[in-house]
């Protein structure tokens, strides 16, 4: 009797155990499939709403580069079971737009309670953020008392959530807690370009560098001109909006702003930066593309003369300008930093596709489309110049060694050697 009741217990008691077992994967499946769906919904809320073309080649391109990206938020939307645990890990929420939002809570752990400064913006400071995931990220806090911040908060959370390329300063966040707003943008470990154009601090960037950079800023205003539908203006291209990632290449940060930066206090509604300004957008108010096409001009030539536009780079690219007739001759101005080390040829191509970017007259400047050709086949012919001078070298490096070798095979018993050497000697006289 006592041994049927102690196997009733025991029965009861599996039981039981697996009953609770049953019912915690039952709630494991429900959480990830709900989970599942909601991403599902986002992406499809997504493809409804993301201003990408999809047609043309380099579009598709663009787009699956850029979606595959380490730190693309549309990787792990694509995982649904890692981002389950991402977004477990994180307690964060993705948004209505497709991106997290991040916990106030959690951002003010990561930046050290916001005292790890990097840079102070127009709009506020930026901190460094080790999160727990052990990703760090960019936190661009807007000044509360700033109501352009406000409304610029609003335009670019909507706008980024949207927009991914790899060479964008990608959101991949925000915050919206405690009367505070926060944009979360990838870490870019190099910071601007500005600071390596400038700082003593830092080496002087390579020609080989520019001109990557050149074209890795190309692309992504390729991108925002032609691969989002509707198109996006950036507006303010300088060399401090260009940053940097560990392995120097470049992606263009503050797009989609909606500041108001005044170039002239008298002049209401003039956007983006003293030095970089299209002169016909200032004397008609209207920002085009090819707006952007003459700020990147001005970059490029900063990127050549290592001069800050601020102070007086035009006006000496204007002087040069007069004895190259915008083509060649170019060296005079040159960053001396590069201590004369790049190549003539690229230099001269470079500033004359510069010098088209800066036309007074816009319809004569080329498109970000153009111009992302034009590198690209500086770049491609650089490499095929390597590519030849290596293999060139390494056909005199092969034959060296066949000639070591039959050297080697050829050797002669010391004794023999002089002869051998009369008898050569003597070939080549006859010859
Ligand atoms: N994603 C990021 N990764 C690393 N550093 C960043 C990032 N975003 C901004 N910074 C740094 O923070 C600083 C401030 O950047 P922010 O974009 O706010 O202003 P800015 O572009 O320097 O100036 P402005 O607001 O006038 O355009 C810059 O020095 C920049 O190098």
């Amino acid at each position: 009797m006592k041994g049927e009741s102690s196997d009733l217990i025991i029965g009861i008691s599996i039981g039981v155990v697996i009953g609770v077992l049953l019912a915690i994967l039952a709630l494991f499946c429900i959480r990830y499939h709900r989970k599942r769906s909601q991403i599902g919904n986002s992406s499809s809320r997504r493809a409804a709403t993301i201003p990408i073309r999809t047609n043309g080649a380099d579009a598709c391109t663009i787009l699956s580069d850029s979606t595959v990206g380490p730190d693309s938020p549309v990787k792990s939307a694509r995982n649904g079971m890692s981002l389950w645990f991402d977004g477990f890990r994180r307690s964060n929420v993705v948004s209505a737009s497709g991106i997290l939002e991040y916990s106030y809570k959690d951002l003010q752990k990561a930046t050290y309670n916001f005292t790890t400064l990097i840079g102070q913006g127009a709009f506020g400071p930026v901190y460094r953020a080790q999160m727990s995931t052990g990703e760090t990220v960019a936190v661009k806090v807007l000044a509360t008392d700033s109501k352009q911040g406000e409304k610029e908060f609003h335009t670019e959370v909507m706008l980024l959530g949207r927009l991914h390329h790899r060479n964008l300063v990608n959101l991949i966040g925000y915050c919206a807690e405690k009367g505070q707003h926060m944009l979360i943008y990838v870490y870019m470990s190099k910071g601007s370009l500005a600071s390596h154009l400038y700082s003593e601090n830092n080496e002087p960037l390579s020609w080989d560098i520019r001109v990557h950079i050149a074209l890795d800023v190309a692309r992504g205003l390729e991108y925002l001109h032609d691969g989002a539908v509707p198109p996006v203006i950036h507006r303010d291209i300088k060399s401090s909006n260009i940053l940097l990632d560990q392995a120097m290449r470049a992606r263009v940060a503050d797009f989609g702003l909606s500041r108001e930066e005044m170039v002239d206090r008298q002049a209401v509604n003039i956007r983006g930066t003293y030095g970089y300004l299209d002169p016909e957008y200032i004397s008609t108010k209207a920002f085009t593309k090819k707006s952007d096409v003459y700020s990147f001009g001005v970059l490029l030539f900063e990127l050549i003369a290592g001069r800050n536009p601020q102070q007086g780079l035009m006006e000496y690219v204007e002087l040069a300008a007069m004895n190259t007739e915008g083509k060649v001759g170019w060296e005079e101005i040159v960053d001396s930093r590069l201590e004369g080390i790049y190549d003539v040829q690229e230099l001269n191509e470079v500033a004359a596709l510069a010098y088209k970017c800066i036309n007074r007259i816009p319809r004569k400047r080329p498109s970000m489309r153009d111009i992302v050709q034009v590198l690209s086949r500086i770049l491609k012919l650089r490499y095929n110049r390597n590519h030849h001078k290596k293999s060139l070298s390494a056909t005199a490096e092969e034959v060296t060694i066949d000639v070591d070798q039959s050297e080697t095979k050829t050797q002669v018993p010391e004794h023999r050697r002089d002869e051998s050497m009369d008898s050569s000697t003597a070939d080549t006289y006859e010859t």
